[in-house]
């Protein structure tokens, strides 16, 4: 141990009045091995040495310095972490002195032992979920070109007092307006609109762009409309947000504006999540397709940063989706997946496929090999539209080099329990937002889907309001996807919101809808829920605001993050190509098929006989009520003998990748539907989320009366859902009976053949399992019958309930 070794330990023991045994432990620790504890490190070396002492019968004499000795060890934390200690003198910790050190091992004293409990000293309790220690934020760390330069806010621990001004992570001192820029750079909620451009088939029906970007934080919308007389007149509705995007703005600038700068929190325990959201056809998919490849890229070269690798900082992919309600790996042959809590309230996903990726060409093609797997179908206005929720997410994590022989041979078995989550970002291709509206015509899958996808996007919006207002209970149980994304709510969590838009006049309403969706996550995001769009008159002028979005404080506290993964395989990713890499060409705006037309002007609305034609208009909530009302009119003349609508949607099927679609218009691949895509059972209201969905600015007094309402269509769901899986089981053991009455029935007929058999036996015998199949038959088919009649209730039910 060198000098500067001596002096820390010295400063150490007499922190705990302990000087006397600095030179005992000098030369006791001579020759020892100190594992992680480098010389004069101090930290983790300190405790490595002390335990050392112990062990070997140098150091402490009577009981009540071993219980000093002990506190001091338990002030290192095992991990080389500093921690209060009510015997320490006030020591203010250098990054130096708690470089990440290992954990000690080999402190076996039985009279300390008992005293820490086996759980502290006992590596084999290491637990996966455990939180990864302070170290990993505080550690020095060389600059990097994602790095923001002051200091996180979350990262107490870098600031050894409040009164200071900000000290960035080099010990600057950062001026507040740098700070507050920062900061704004990774707000709690930024949200951001991205208009894309008119395609060709909106072009060839002569729609107009009805949207300007001005200043890139703003847009004005041009809502053609009619009065009373006919006579057109233009709605004006103006709205600001962080950073608004127009149609010439590439991928690559949608990255920078709003996935990079999270980039490098997530190295510092932060659960971010990125998603899109806006109706079907205005560039969700397009536009999240390229994120996480374009992070993946920045998450690789950070690891290849000293700081990290030395800490083995590792990335993990995972991919999946949420389709009515049901979660598919698309990592594994959309095999299904099973949401649990753990004892910590901590979600976990059973049997979640997570891959060790360190080159972001192998993250490339697990990109393309989960698209490939999503489930799309088309709608109106998009041929090839996502019908699910896809959620990829980069996890960061630190694997753990384990010295205990016992746990190197279980090391493989055990590849889960070896790593801690550092932090990590999710990104969701939402499905279409109006998904629920189009399908009021459609088939039970479609409305189906449509109300999950309502119910999901109207939970999300709950969570972020929820955690706004720093509520103590965030309804995260209102939706799978809520359920899955709670880890990334709670905590120190930052959220990007990507309203994408189209621009033509026939989208008008649903751009109104997704902006004022956008506006109210905005308006959460500033704490300032109250605020509504008032239309005033034919001009109007709503949600005038600053674009600057302050940061927004949620609890920083630090948060467990739970290994929701089960099942792990490291692959091996010894490959080139992080330098190579080149941004998919495909993922940027595909000029050819796009062309920018001038923007609206403040004209009276054309007769557009191509955008009265236009799919979605059937969509609109008017028409939707219409029809339900005229459904639920038609329900109660003609008892029930309803009819189901003809399938108008085409099954579900896999989303292509980008390359593949790049030209939908003109070059659309179709695939086969998965089993289980198709496969759904239950009936959902939709007509009331729909109607929540379409009126988000609503009195909150109504507001709260549809929530109670949704509450109990969740039940009814939930109800049917949990029939759906017992008829579904049900058959699968039917399946199983009759297999097995079939072999029964070959070997009778084996029997029968047989020289001198009886014939009376074999009558009884094959009457008697003709029974047993009938029996079993009959059973599965009143199971059918009734769960038929209670899907036809919910569906009578729905369509009578009046539009709020
Ligand atoms: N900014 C853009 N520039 C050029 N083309 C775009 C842009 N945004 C979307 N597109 C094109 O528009 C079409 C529809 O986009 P996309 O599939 O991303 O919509 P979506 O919102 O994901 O729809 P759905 O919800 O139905 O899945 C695609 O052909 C896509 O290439």
């Amino acid at each position: 141990m060198g000098d500067s070794g001596d002096a820390v330990m010295a400063r150490w023991l007499q922190s705990a009045g302990l000087q006397h045994l600095a030179t005992s432990s000098a030369a006791g620790a001579g020759g020892a091995d100190y594992r992680g504890g480098m010389p004069g490190l101090g930290g983790a070396g300190a405790g490595s040495m002390l335990s050392s002492l112990l062990m070997q019968g140098y150091g402490p004499e009577s009981v009540e310095e071993k219980h000093r000795l002990y506190t001091l060890l338990r002030g290192l934390n095992f991990n080389g972490e500093s921690a209060p200690t009510s015997m320490s003198e006030p020591y203010t910790p250098t990054a130096q002195s708690f470089g990440g050190g290992n954990p000690v091992e080999g402190f076996y004293s039985p009279e300390l032992r008992g005293e820490l409990g086996a759980g502290l000293l006992d590596l084999h309790a290491i637990d996966d979920t455990e939180l990864l220690s302070e170290d990993v934020a505080s550690e020095p760390f060389e600059p990097s070109p994602f790095m923001p330069k002051d200091i996180d806010d979350d990262d107490e621990d870098v600031i050894s007092g409040s009164q200071q001004a900000p000290l960035d992570n080099y010990g600057l001192v950062t001026s507040e307006k740098e700070s507050t820029t920062r900061e704004n750079n990774v707000a709690k909620i930024k949200v951001v609109v991205r208009k894309r451009p008119l395609n060709r088939k909106e072009l060839s029906r002569k729609e107009e762009d009805i949207i300007t970007v001005h200043d890139s934080s703003c847009l004005t919308v041009y809502e053609p409309k009619l009065k009373v007389d006919l006579t057109a007149y233009v709605e004006k509705h103006e709205f600001c947000f962080d950073a608004v995007l127009d149609e010439h703005v590439s991928n690559d600038e949608v990255y920078r504006e709003t996935v990079e700068p999270i980039i490098p929190i997530i190295f510092q325990r932060t659960k971010a999540t990125c998603f899109a959201y806006g109706q079907t056809g205005s560039g969700k998919t397009y536009t999240m397709q390229p994120l996480p490849l374009r992070a993946a890229q920045d998450m690789v070269r950070l690891l290849h940063q000293p700081v990290y690798r030395n800490q083995n900082f590792k990335l993990w992919l995972s991919y999946f989706e949420i389709y009515g309600g049901k979660l598919f790996d698309l990592l594994s042959d959309r095999r299904q997946l099973l949401m649990r809590e753990d004892g910590k309230k901590q979600v976990c996903i059973v049997g979640l496929q997570e891959f060790e990726v360190s080159d972001v060409q192998i993250v490339k093609e697990y990109i393309e090999r989960g698209n490939a797997a999503r489930s799309t179908g088309s709608t109106g206005a998009n041929e090839e539209s996502s019908r699910s929720h896809a959620i990829l997410q980069l996890a960061v994590k630190k694997h753990i080099i384990v010295k205990d022989t016992r746990r190197q041979r279980d090391r493989d078995a055990n590849e889960a329990k070896n790593t801690k989550a550092v932090g990590k970002i999710s990104f969701i291709d939402l499905a279409g937002s109006e998904r629920g509206a189009d399908t009021t015509d459609n088939d039970r899958q479609t409305r189906i889907e449509g109300a999950e996808i309502n119910k999901s996007l109207l939970a999300l919006k709950e969570c972020i309001r929820a955690l706004d207002n720093d509520q103590i209970h965030i309804p995260f149980r209102g939706s799978k996807l809520t359920e899955v994304l709670r880890d990334s709510f709670v905590g120190n969590s930052r959220t990007v919101m990507i309203s994408c838009i189209s621009p033509n006049a026939g989208s008008c309403e649903h751009t109104l809808n997704t902006l004022r969706y956008a506006d109210r996550v905005k308006s959460l995001s500033k704490g300032g829920n109250t605020r509504k769009e008032q239309p005033t008159g034919p001009t109007t002028t709503s949600s005038r605001e600053s674009s600057s979005a302050p940061s927004y404080s949620l609890p920083a506290e630090a948060e467990e993050i739970p290994n929701q993964i089960q099942e792990k395989r490291p692959v091996d990713t010894y490959r080139k190509g992080t330098e190579n890499f080149t941004s998919n060409p495909s993922a940027e705006p595909d000029r050819n098929s796009f062309s920018m037309v001038p923007n609206y002007s403040n004209k009276g609305r054309e007769d557009n006989g191509a955008a009265s034609g236009n799919d979605r208009e059937r969509y609109d909530l008017k028409s939707t009520q219409t029809a339900y009302t005229s459904k639920a009119q038609l329900v109660q003349n003609s008892t029930n003998t309803q009819e189901e609508k003809v399938t108008k949607v085409s099954p579900p099927r896999r989303k292509a990748y980008k390359e593949d679609k790049s030209d939908r218009q003109g070059n659309y691949v179709k695939k086969d539907n998965g089993p289980e895509t198709g496969r759904t059972g239950y009936k959902i209201q939709q007509a009331k989320q729909l109607q929540q969905q379409q009126r988000p600015t609503s009195a909150s007094a109504s507001s709260r009366q549809s929530e109670k309402e949704s509450s109990c269509d969740d039940v009814e769901i939930d109800a049917i859902l949990e029939e759906e899986e017992a008829l579904i089981a049900a058959h699968r053991k039917e399946i199983e009976n009759t297999m097995e009455i079939v072999r029964e029935e070959m070997n009778l007929l084996a029997e029968v053949d047989q020289p001198g058999s009886l014939i009376d036996n074999y009558v009884t015998q094959l009457s008697f399992l003709l029974s047993r199949k009938a029996a079993g038959l009959v059973s599965l088919q009143a199971r059918l019958a009734r769960f038929q009649h209670r899907l036809k209730e919910q569906e009578i039910l729905s369509r009578k309930k009046p539009p709020r």
